[in-house]
């Protein structure tokens, strides 16, 4: 059976730390609504570039009470400081995360043997498995074939959230890697990416939409394309709106429709005006308004 991960969201008080309470609604509705697999918590939805150390480490935490062993989770504890990286990775694999992930670092343009080094060096002394978080259009680092196979090498590291669109590197990877897990991240491109034989997704959209996309996956492995092909569809109507209504803050808002008080993105996140938030409230009633 694929699996479907939402990335999990950072619920910010207008002042942009950390609410706490919001967090753990949004991770609520997620078990309790989506019925989703897992959480993925730290990574780009979680806007997680933009918090200090404690701050990743309190998310990391929260989640883990909050589903209190209900869905798989995994920590993206990326980071371009490898030392902070190493920090959240033995902080998440203590608290009794079983899986880790992390962007490559980013921002110095490194070579491969540095991109290396780095997940040696959080993985070093960690009794845990790690996916590499692969997201080149934000993290500005791009992984070939041959990359992959040598950071594949490491039996510690399981597999890779695919946020690409790289079709070709994408079939090349799961013919060569049957046993290494691969979790598509680009929610709008899911249909093109299950018969390539992703093991699942991890996405923000899917917050609000897992149980479209679960019936999506559930339809193509059914044999029911031309029905996956209209859920994507439908998908995408919606995705599309978000995106235009600025993607993270939106899909709060309409969480706060849903009566889950989401709050706010941090700064320089964009917070709602006006505009945004009446476009937030027609794709609500569009799409989850019965
Ligand atoms: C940068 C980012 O948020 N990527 C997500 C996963 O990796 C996706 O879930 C996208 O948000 C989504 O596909 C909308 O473009
Ligand atoms: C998977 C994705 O959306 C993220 O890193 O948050």
């Amino acid at each position: 059976m694929r699996k479907l991960y939402a990335a999990l969201m950072t619920s910010f008080n207008k002042d942009n730390t950390i609410n706490e309470q919001g967090t753990r609604e949004m991770i609520r509705y997620n078990i309790d609504h989506n019925e989703v697999d897992g959480l993925y918590v730290g990574g780009s939805t979680g806007e997680s570039f933009m918090q200090s150390t404690e701050e990743r480490e309190l998310v990391y935490k929260i989640a883990y009470e909050e589903t209190a062993g209900k869905v798989d989770l995994i920590a993206q504890v990326g980071s371009v400081d490898v030392m902070e990286a190493k920090k959240l990775a033995k902080y998440a694999v203590d608290l009794g995360y079983k899986t880790i992930s992390a962007v490559p670092p980013f921002y110095y343009h490194f070579s491969f043997e540095q991109i290396k080094n780095y997940y040696d060096m959080i993985l070093e002394g960690l009794n845990t498995q790690l996916i590499i978080y692969s997201i080149p259009a934000l993290s500005g680092v791009s992984l070939s074939l041959d990359q992959f196979t040598k950071l594949f090498d490491n039996p510690k590291i399981i597999g890779v959230k695919y946020t690409n669109n790289d079709f070709l590197l994408l079939q090349r990877l799961r013919a060569a890697f049957p046993d290494k897990v691969i979790y598509f991240g680009t929610d709008e491109m899911l249909i093109s990416a299950l018969p390539l034989g992703i093991d699942g997704a991890i996405g923000s959209t899917f917050n609000l939409n897992a149980k479209r996309a679960k019936a999506e996956m559930a339809a193509f492995d059914s044999g029911d394309i031309k029905k996956a092909f209209e859920l994507q569809n439908v998908s995408n109507d919606f995705i599309l709106d978000l995106i235009d209504n600025d993607l993270y803050p939106s899909i709060k808002l309409i969480f706060e429709e849903l009566g889950v008080h989401a709050g706010y993105s941090k700064a320089p996140m964009s917070k709602p005006n006006p505009a945004m938030a009446s476009g937030a409230k027609k794709i609500y009633e569009t799409y989850f308004k019965n």
